[in-house]
């Protein structure tokens, strides 16, 4: 998974015209981890969610799940309809996060996500958070700003920002 997290993380950069190690310097002391989550089967899934509406404050997120099914995404149009993510054998999710949105000055944006619950089965998914180093200052990469494109984000440090929200 880690493999994978740095080879996305140099598209991105590609893809923003930078080069393809632009983001290697944050990841030397990386906080990165993974979580083991567990929904057991509720059988009133319409009043209850495994996990609330969130966006992920890493970089990057890669997840594994099985075949339940119960991630939703927000849509970002106007309608903003959670869609429902299926399952793909063999597949791992790749969710944009917060961290992303801020360096690419919101080039790329955050995905809004929740996990609805199954009414019969019970659901493993394991997500790999990737973090920069704890004391990474994070804020709009500067080769991304202009005077047409001020930067959109005040720069936070990682760690505290994530200390906080826990
Ligand atoms: O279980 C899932 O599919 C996603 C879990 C999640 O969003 C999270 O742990 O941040
Ligand atoms: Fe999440």
């Amino acid at each position: 998974m880690e493999k994978l997290g740095y080879k996305l993380l140099e598209l991105i950069a590609v893809s923003l015209g930078l080069k393809a190690e632009r983001f290697e310097e944050f990841f030397r002391d990386q906080t990165s981890f993974v979580r083991l989550n567990y929904y057991s089967p509720c059988p009133y899934p319409h009043l209850a969610l495994g996990v609330g509406p969130h966006k992920d404050s890493g970089a990057l997120t890669i997840l594994a799940q099985d075949d339940v099914g119960g991630l939703q995404v927000k849509r970002k149009t106007q309608d903003q309809e959670w869609i429902q993510v299926q399952p793909i054998p063999h597949a791992f999710i790749i969710n944009l996060a917060d961290i992303i949105q801020v360096w690419s000055n919101g080039a790329y944006e955050s995905v809004e996500h929740r996990v609805i619950v199954n009414s019969e089965r019970e659901r493993f998914s394991i997500p790999y958070f990737m973090f920069p180093a704890h004391d990474t200052e994070v804020k709009p990469l500067e080769e991304l700003i202009d005077e047409h494109n001020p930067p959109k984000y005040r720069p936070y440090i990682s760690g505290k920002f994530l200390l906080k929200k826990i």
